[in-house]
């Protein structure tokens, strides 16, 4: 088994979700689906809740900035004139939701209205999230020799905790120490990582951030965080020199802590 040693220094283990702790399939196939089929009737629903319109109050600024993109979806500003102008408001945002989504973008208005979709789905029981299976196993030894573990995701925190919180493995939120998202900064920027450490009181060259996502990898080395590039069935291939250049891991398992036996 090919065997990567974390440096000593190394005092935080910063994870990336989709095709790093779980299979890019389990969310392309299942969680993003669920969105864009319920999203109308979750819209239709929730409308009038304070949640909802805080949604798309997030969503309509967000269509504001991306008004000059190719294919941008506009949400007209609420007028209140009756029935006709609420759908075609609710088919406004349904719209730019699908828009978004079609791009895999990772705004944090996109990001939040999604958890706040998929809460429904997980705390019914109706969902559960996938692990690869050496994620589970390697977390709790981490922890055994010391280490923190902490999630770094576009996918916003309340959907994180929901994936922890009720996956196959059962709610194994307790693995986790601490939880970000886009609201610290966007993954492909460095600034990002500075932010995340000074969050949680540590140098950047203790933290070792593991994603499939190269353009996340190069920002984060940026900052001087430690990166290893994880390779998993279903992910996005690499590049020869990024082969060459960045450590790469195929199981959580791969990773020799010094400290532990
Ligand atoms: C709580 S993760 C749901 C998946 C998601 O929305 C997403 O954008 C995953 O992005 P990641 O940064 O984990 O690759
Ligand atoms: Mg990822």
């Amino acid at each position: 088994m090919v065997v990567l040693s974390v440096p000593a220094e190394v005092t935080v283990i910063l994870l990336d979700i989709e095709g790093t702790t779980t299979p890019i399939a389990f969310v392309k196939d299942i969680l993003f689906p669920y969105i864009e089929e319920n999203v109308k009737e979750y819209l239709q629903t929730h409308w009038e809740e304070e949640e909802c319109q805080q949604d798309v109050s997030l969503l309509r600024k967000q269509a504001e900035e991306d008004a000059h993109l190719d294919g941008a979806v506009p949400i007209p500003a609420a007028s209140g004139n009756g029935v006709d102008d609420l759908q075609q408001m609710i088919q406004a945002v349904v719209d730019n939701v699908c828009w978004q989504m079609s791009l895999d973008r990772k705004t944090t208005a996109l990001k939040q209205l999604q958890g706040h979709m998929w809460r429904a789905a997980f705390t019914a029981g109706r969902m559960k999230a996938e692990f690869f299976a050496d994620v589970v196993p390697a977390v709790r030894k981490w922890r055994e020799a010391g280490m923190k573990v902490y999630i770094y995701s576009s996918g916003s925190v309340e959907a994180q905790k929901l994936l922890f919180g009720h996956s196959t493995e059962g709610d194994i939120l307790e693995l986790v120490d601490g939880h970000f998202d886009t609201k610290i900064g966007h993954k492909v920027e460095s600034e990002s990582y500075r932010k995340i450490a000074d969050s949680i009181g540590c140098s950047t060259n203790n933290i070792l951030f593991l994603t499939d996502v190269t353009r996340e990898a190069s920002a984060a080395e940026e900052a001087d965080v430690h990166v290893a590039v994880v390779v998993r069935p279903g992910n996005a291939g690499l590049t020869d020199d990024e082969k060459t250049y960045y450590s790469l891991i195929t199981s959580f398992s791969e990773l020799y802590l010094p400290s532990s036996t």
